[in-house]
């Protein structure tokens, strides 16, 4: 980002009560399938929220209906303090989007592109955010500066999704959806595009919604974690929180006179503490496995169903089963 950063910086001014994202009682059905039965979560500025889930759960239709550009069956949405619904031009120039694939324009070049997009949004400029982004900016923060001349057509698939995101940002949006971002990037694409997420947020205070089916990636990348599945959000919270919310214990690996133990347990140094108090050297191997993003994950969608609709109900997460104290 350029020095000139800063002082691009959004302003809190039309949302409700600082709530960038407020959504309430969001319900869609296709047909008569059921899709989002009761979705409800806030985001404020600058804060980056992934949307995990597993396929079919809802999750683009959820940005969709946020976006302004499928229209819900029922619920209370605001965004950026106005019902996407019934939103006008100015407020769509406040908001970036990256859909999940770009495909159109092939005989364009990059920065002509990009430029072009500019255009649009030159009457949306204000006296706080200048707008479009600089193409020549824009191409550097995304890594596309040495493509500039080349035809759309002619780029990777990475490099395509390096353009839409370019493309979800060349309005400077103080609200930014991305949907699957880093689908077919390479892992310094990937690096690169975590670091420009990052940026976004802490620089310009740009609120960001996600979804990714990466959970390393959302755990790096998000403040706060929410998990759609079963057509609610079953969980919202840090990765932490909601590692200590469902499972709530560490595990506890170890070898003493040959054998392996393992143990499940809330307090975890504690208990290793008291190991160490009773068998001294005799400990080996010593392994504390805190549950992962994943295993939550895991727990949260089997226990409020399969994510998509008219999935399973309750039934007893992976977390649920675990064993006091086991030795192999
Ligand atoms: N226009 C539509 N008409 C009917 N059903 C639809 C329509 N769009 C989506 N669906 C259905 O709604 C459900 C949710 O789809 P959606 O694409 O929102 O899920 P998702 O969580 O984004 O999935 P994925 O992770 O696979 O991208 C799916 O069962 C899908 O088949």
């Amino acid at each position: 980002m350029n020095s000139e950063g800063k002082g691009l910086m959004t302003t809190n001014t039309s949302d409700d009560g600082g709530f960038v994202l407020d959504v309430e009682g969001l319900r869609m059905r296709y047909g008569t399938t059921d899709v989002l039965r009761e979705v409800t979560f806030r985001a404020r500025h600058g804060e980056v929220v992934a949307l995990l889930g597993p396929n079919g759960a809802g999750k683009t239709t959820t940005i969709e209906i946020l976006e302004g550009f499928r229209m819900r069956s029922a619920g209370r949405v605001s965004v950026l303090g106005t019902d996407p619904a019934h939103a006008d031009e100015a407020w769509r120039a406040r908001v970036g989007v990256v859909l999940q694939s770009w495909r159109d324009h092939g005989k364009w070049r990059v920065r002509e592109l990009l430029a072009h997009f500019g255009t649009y949004y030159v009457p949306y400029a204000t006296d706080t955010v200048r707008r479009p982004w600089d193409t020549d900016e824009l191409l550097a923060a995304v890594g596309l500066s040495e493509l500039a001349g080349d035809k759309i057509r002619t780029l990777s698939g990475g490099q395509r999704r390096r353009l839409d995101v370019a493309i979800g940002l060349v309005g400077r949006p103080e609200l930014l959806f991305l949907d699957e971002p880093t689908a077919g990037l390479d892992p310094r694409a990937r690096h690169e595009f975590h670091a420009l997420v990052n940026r976004l947020a802490a620089e310009h205070r740009t609120t960001i919604l996600l979804t990714t089916h990466d959970l390393a990636e959302a755990e790096k990348l998000a403040d706060r974690i929410m998990i759609l599945s079963g057509g609610r959000i079953v969980a919202d919270g840090t990765a932490d929180e909601l590692a200590r919310r469902t499972a709530g214990a560490d595990e506890v690996r170890w070898t003493c006179g040959g054998r392996r133990f393992t143990h499940v347990t809330a307090e975890s140094t504690r208990f290793v503490r008291e190991l160490f108090r009773e068998h001294g050297e005799a400990i080996g191997e010593l392994e504390v496995r805190r549950a992962s993003l994943e295993d939550t994950y895991m727990t949260l969608v089997h226990r409020h169903g399969s994510g998509g609709p008219g999935g399973p109900g309750e039934a007893a997460g992976a977390g649920d089963a675990r064993a006091a104290v086991t030795s192999r």
